[in-house]
């Protein structure tokens, strides 16, 4: 049985549609990334199946249960980190989590959480003192705090320094491998690329792509790039120049690679410059945010 189940699932603010007739799904112990522009409406989807709004058409299932007819034997299941925390700025991080506690049906120990999110030393702190990074592991801190099965993650590292990103990617990767399902929202490929199974690229509020890295990657083609601009004729319709070097689109990167360099050696051709590369995920999410499918 699936932990998530989204079915048609529409949001509607006044006459606008920022979520129009999804469909996905989200397995036990998967990462499944929600990825898009600014305004795709990857926060308005994070926010129903959360259960803090009701789809305006479609369905959603969480946990087998409705996310907001069943909030309350749900709530304690689910860790969520909203895009922005939000928390009281007069308590201290430990007087936060001990508050947030409460709110958990099995809570962690306070002290082992902070540490793992690396803001034990600052747990005397008050929340308005923290850097906005520091800030951001609280908020973290405070989703894992119930020690859930299943966690909501909205954009958990932006504004983290690269080490602190590294370090919360790094926990998050335990998590997953402890069992407990995610579905995150991030405007960082990479982080997407690390700690996803699954990737779901939205834009304009509908799903433009979904499937595994490789799936995604395999949906645009490769380039071999060669200098001196010289290709066999074989590959002109694929070729593209550029000033002194020509790049040549593929969705047969091992057998077009193996075409031309033996063309070369067949005819005397050395190239100075050589690369083979696939299409990377920067690659796939650009041309739909660009609108080239
Ligand atoms: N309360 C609201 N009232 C009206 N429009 C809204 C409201 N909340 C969101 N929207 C609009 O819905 C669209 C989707 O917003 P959403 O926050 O879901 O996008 P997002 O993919 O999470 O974006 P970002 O990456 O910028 O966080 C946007 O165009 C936004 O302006």
């Amino acid at each position: 049985m699936n932990i998530i189940d989204v079915r048609g699932l529409s949001r509607t603010y006044k006459k606008f549609t920022a979520v129009d007739s999804i469909n996905f799904s989200v397995a036990p112990g998967e990462c499944y990334g929600l990825l898009g522009t600014n305004g795709a409406g990857k926060t308005s989807t994070l926010e129903v199946l959360e259960g803090l709004a009701a789809p305006s058409a479609g369905t959603v299932e969480v946990l087998g249960g409705d996310p907001r007819r069943d909030r309350v034997t749900l709530r304690p299941r689910m860790g969520i980190m909203l895009q922005r925390g939000g928390l009281p700025s007069g308590l201290t991080v430990r007087e936060t989590m001990k508050l947030w506690a409460g709110t958990c049906s099995n809570p962690q120990p306070a002290d082992a959480v902070l540490d793992q999110v690396d803001l034990l030393h600052k747990a005397d702190t008050k929340v308005g003192a923290l850097s906005g990074g520091e800030q951001r592991r609280l908020d973290l801190a405070c989703a894992l705090l119930g020690g859930s099965e299943l966690i909501f993650l909205d954009e958990p590292t932006t504004g983290l320094d690269p080490e602190s990103r590294r370090n919360v990617w790094r926990l998050l990767r335990e998590l997953k491998e402890s069992g407990v399902t995610m579905v995150l929202t991030t405007h960082y490929l990479e982080e997407a690329e690390y700690l996803c199974d699954r990737l779901c690229i939205l834009h304009r509020g509908r799903i433009e792509l979904e499937g595994t890295l490789a799936e995604l990657v395999e949906t645009r083609a490769s380039e071999i790039v060669l200098e001196p601009a010289l290709v066999p004729e074989t590959h002109a319709s694929q070729a593209i120049y550029e000033g002194d070097r020509v790049i040549v689109h593929t969705n047969n990167l091992v057998t077009d690679t193996h075409g031309i360099l033996a063309w070369a050696q067949d005819n005397g051709v050395t190239y100075t410059h050589f690369a083979a590369r696939p299409a990377t995920l920067e690659d796939v999410f650009l041309s739909i945010a660009e609108g080239v499918k």
